[in-house]
């Protein structure tokens, strides 16, 4: 043991993803890292928990005024358009899952440029993904083709874009909904193509990333299948990432991966 303070942490979305996390913090699964404050949309529907001496605020100030050294976002695009810029010019790295905000060029080249300014970092977890290390040493180099193919079950489609193309209660084949570049996944899917703007970041960018999408009635896990072409040779990944119960559209490595980014930020022995 050192006797570094812990990394503070904050996190922005007490849902799905973000319990996950804040169990995963409470139970010393994250390295050496402290809770210090989860932002909520309204913090009257959690007086009764209690996080081991970390509030649970719905006051942007409060939040910010606990002094996180790592901001954590687990609650949507709308969050990331809101708070990036305010994490890093408050002082903390942004960790960030709901990357598809990314796709909004502007938004992206701000982030970032904010970041430089403040001498402060964005952080992308794998998430839902796998072999984005690959990726991002394959794309030092030239690489030809980054491919993306993204299937869940029906109910992982309910409330999404898909029921414009497709009727979910009556689909019985794999049917493909989207094929396009990350840029439009990302924009038409925010809450369950993200994956496809983390790859883009990754590798080629978000115009020339291919994206297919597809409803599965067939399967009952999250699928995502890479696959990249290029001087380092060829890769081809496929993940089936167990759903969520309480949200289907997200497997339950989200939150471990998070988990293990932010134990990444203060091992001694750092994979990948
Ligand atoms: N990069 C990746 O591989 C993946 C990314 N995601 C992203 O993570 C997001 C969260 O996923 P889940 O936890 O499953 O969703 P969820 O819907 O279960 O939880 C999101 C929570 O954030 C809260 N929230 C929304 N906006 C907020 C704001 N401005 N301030 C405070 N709280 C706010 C909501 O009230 C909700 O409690 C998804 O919307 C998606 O964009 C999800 C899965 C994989
Ligand atoms: O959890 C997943 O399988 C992927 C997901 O929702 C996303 O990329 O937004």
């Amino acid at each position: 043991m050192t006797n570094k303070p812990r990394t503070r942490v904050g996190l922005i979305g007490y849902g799905t993803a973000g319990k996950d996390v804040v169990e995963a913090i409470l139970a010393n699964q994250a390295g050496d890292t402290r809770l210090v404050s989860v932002l909520v949309r309204d913090a009257g529907k959690y007086t009764g928990i209690s996080l081991e001496g970390c509030q649970i605020t719905d006051s942007e100030e409060a939040f910010f005024t606990s002094r996180p050294d790592v901001v954590v976002e687990t609650a949507g695009h709308d969050a990331v358009i809101h708070y990036a810029e305010k994490s890093l010019v408050n002082g903390s790295d942004f960790m960030v899952v709901s990357v598809g905000a990314f796709c909004d060029q502007a938004l992206h080249d701000r982030v970032l440029e904010s970041a430089s300014r403040h001498g402060r970092r964005v952080l992308v977890p794998s998430a839902a993904i796998a072999g984005l290390d690959r990726i991002a040493a394959a794309a030092q180099g030239p690489l030809e083709r980054v491919t993306l193919t993204t299937r869940k079950p029906v109910k992982a489609w309910r409330g999404t874009f898909a029921e414009e193309v497709v009727d979910l209660d009556t689909v019985t084949q794999p049917t493909v909904i989207f094929e396009g570049n990350a840029r439009e996944s990302s924009r038409v899917f925010p809450e369950s193509v993200n994956v496809s703007a983390a790859l883009s970041l990754a590798g080629v960018g978000f115009e020339a990333t291919e994206v297919r999408v597809l409803v599965d009635p067939t399967i009952d896990k999250n699928v995502h299948e890479v696959s990249a072409k290029g001087l380092f040779g060829e890769v081809r990944i496929e993940v089936q990432n167990t759903p969520s119960p309480n949200n289907p559209k997200t497997g339950y490595i989200v939150a471990m991966s998070v988990a293990r980014a932010l134990r990444n930020l203060t091992a001694p022995l750092v994979i990948g």
